[in-house]
């Protein structure tokens, strides 16, 4: 990512083609006008002289000047409406443009980046700051170019009306624009503490709402530090943030009060020196006055983009995010729904192998179980089979095709899976399984209802199919919503299904819901579930063990592991103990 530090071209690089020769065009325009504008006031000198002398100057007379005058006004306004119109026209194709390309990329985005900060900035990425960093684009800069061109042509002007004034111009303004440039830098330090500690309370709020569960079950509900300790921090880094942008304020606005405090007196002694004639001091005086304007309006510009670089960083930071390589077409046909998995190793983080050369092959058809300790990487294994993540090193195979090789609309094809987190659109029982295939019939609806226990969620509810499952399904409790995505396997009828056993979401009613739905998933599909209960242990063909450091310890039929007195024997005999079963 580029990490330029000037604005103008990362807001280009935001555009799409026709919106940046629009913008191009209307800040070109926006110049156009401030030269005028430049002009304008340089010509009230000669125009006033001409007034007071009743003679022509510079070859022309008052009336003539008036409609120089006149002329340059009224082209400067035809040229300042049509360069802010472009540059709106521009503003608002780059906030569609922005929210398409922060789309298409959240599309492409690994897993991994999903976090809860990463949730409350993309939050406000596409709401609030997208807005304002737009108008930035329509306003901003057009503003900026247009008043600065005014100052310098204004400068210029004022040498060929008088050059003590000129030199006066001449040396302020560079010392001006350098205050002003050092306030920008103050008020960016202001911006970034602030930003910071918004973002810190923005994702802190998004934990805090997802979290309520738990905060509840600990009776923290109300009361959680984390959020309170972003306020508490985000008060102070404002306060901070607040000294920076008035030390840039006080400077900037000091700058531009000496200078025209400097203009003014240095007129007016020319003034009463006689240099100058009484009325051009006043003329004199009146432009400064005007002049004083363009300065303000032109540290206000500075300012106003200034607030919006923390955004623009914001939407770099999410752009630069590292995606995973999608192939525009998939390299050649699956053969069958075969599984593979060669020397896998992964690791969320640098320092720490969650899963270590792990290798294993799922026939098409079977049925396999993962099992282990919490915590050694069972949930990461599909995860990794679905390419939520890039694993480290080694590969993994569907059908003899490298997932890396697939298109993600060829490999969604081919998987369905029932994660723990269920997520449920705030949308109709009904349509939340018919999302699988949208052009099922009521009969395939109702028989993978039926199997999945959904039939009796929709019977007990009065709005029957028609219940509305809230914002991610918390309508639901936990082990309804994974029925319902349960429910949405069978419906898909994908090659490949990858379940993952919650384990707290599970009932005796569950579990024989899920134990039946696997009975008839396996039937068409290959099967690879994170097992944590005994009767879908026992189900499996085969059964990977898994050990603390992520490594299969021991492959083989429940069978098969049971005479092998190793790690699967005591687990076996741990888990069977606890649910009062009899060694089998
Ligand atoms: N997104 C993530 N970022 C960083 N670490 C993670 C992430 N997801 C999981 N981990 C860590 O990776 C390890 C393996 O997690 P995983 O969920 O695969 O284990 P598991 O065997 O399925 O556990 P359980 O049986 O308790 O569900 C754990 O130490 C977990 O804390």
């Amino acid at each position: 990512m580029n990490k330029s530090k000037r604005l103008l071209p990362r807001f280009h690089r935001y555009m799409v083609n026709d919106d940046r020769k629009m913008h191009q065009k209307g800040t070109g325009l926006c110049i156009l006008s401030g030269i005028l504008i430049g002009l304008a006031l340089g010509i009230m000198m000669p125009a006033a002289m001409a007034l007071q002398t009743m003679n022509p100057q510079w070859g022309l007379s008052f009336r003539d000047w008036v409609i120089v005058l006149a002329s340059v006004a009224l082209l400067a306004s035809v040229f300042s409406f049509w360069g802010t119109k472009l540059s709106y026209a521009a503003g608002l194709g780059f906030m569609k443009n922005v929210q398409k390309i922060v789309g298409n990329k959240v599309a492409r985005l690994p897993l991994g980046w999903f976090q809860a900060d990463s949730a409350g900035r993309l939050s406000r990425m596409v709401t609030q700051e997208m807005l304002s960093t737009g108008q930035t684009a329509a306003f901003f800069i057009g503003q900026l170019v247009k008043n600065v061109s005014a100052v310098i042509v204004f400068c210029i002007a004022i040498w060929f009306w008088n050059w003590q004034l000129g030199i006066l111009l001449t040396l302020a303004i560079p010392v001006l624009f350098l205050l002003m440039k050092i306030s920008q830098v103050c008020v960016g330090k202001g911006n970034s503490l602030e930003d910071a500690a918004e973002q810190e309370i923005a994702s802190r709020v998004v934990e805090f709402y997802h979290c309520q569960g738990a905060l509840r079950a600990c009776h923290t509900g109300a009361d959680y530090e984390e959020l309170k300790s972003s306020f508490v921090n985000s008060k102070r880094q404002s306060v901070r943030g607040l000294w920076w942008s008035a030390l840039g304020q006080v400077l900037s606005g000091m700058g531009v009060q000496m200078l025209v405090a400097g203009m003014i007196t240095f007129i007016s002694l020319l003034g009463v020196a006689g240099d100058i004639e009484a009325l051009e001091t006043v003329v004199m005086i009146g432009v400064t006055l005007r002049f004083t304007t363009l300065l303000n309006d032109i540290a206000s510009s500075l300012f106003g983009m200034e607030d919006r670089r923390q955004m623009l960083n914001s939407l770099d930071e999410v752009m630069g995010a590292p995606e995973m390589s999608v192939v525009a077409k998939t390299k050649g046909q699956p053969k069958n729904a075969d599984i593979t998995l060669n020397c896998v190793s992964f690791s969320y983080t640098k320092d720490k192998p969650v899963i270590q050369d792990i290798s294993f092959t799922v026939p098409a058809h079977k049925m396999f179980a993962v099992v282990g300790p919490s915590g050694c990487g069972k949930t990461t294994i599909i995860k990794l089979i679905a390419r939520f993540y890039d694993v480290d090193e080694g590969t993994i195979h569907i059908g003899n095709i490298a997932l890396r090789d697939y298109t993600t609309e060829d490999l969604f094809r081919q998987i369905s899976f029932v994660f723990q987190d269920v997520y449920l659109f705030n949308d109709s029982l009904k349509n939340n399984i018919l999302i699988a295939k949208p052009d099922a019939t009521d009969q395939e609806l109702h028989a993978v209802a039926d199997l999945a226990g959904v039939t009796e969620i929709v019977q007990r509810l009065p709005d029957g199919w028609d219940t509305i499952c809230g914002e991610g399904g918390r309508s639901l409790s936990g082990g309804e919503r994974q029925r319902v995505s349960i429910a949405r396997a069978l419906l898909k009828h994908a090659p490949i299904v990858l379940l993952d056993e919650a384990t707290s979401a599970l009932d005796a009613e569950n579990e024989a819901n899920i134990v039946r739905s696997i009975e008839v998933l396996r039937k068409n599909s290959t099967l690879v579930v994170v097992a944590h209960k005994l009767e879908t242990i026992r189900m499996a063909d085969e059964i990977i063990v898994l050990d603390q450091a992520g490594r299969i310890t021991e492959a083989g039929s429940h069978e098969e592991l049971l005479k092998q007195n190793g790690p699967y024997k005591e687990f076996w005999a741990k888990r069977s103990a606890s649910a009062q079963w009899k060694l089998a």
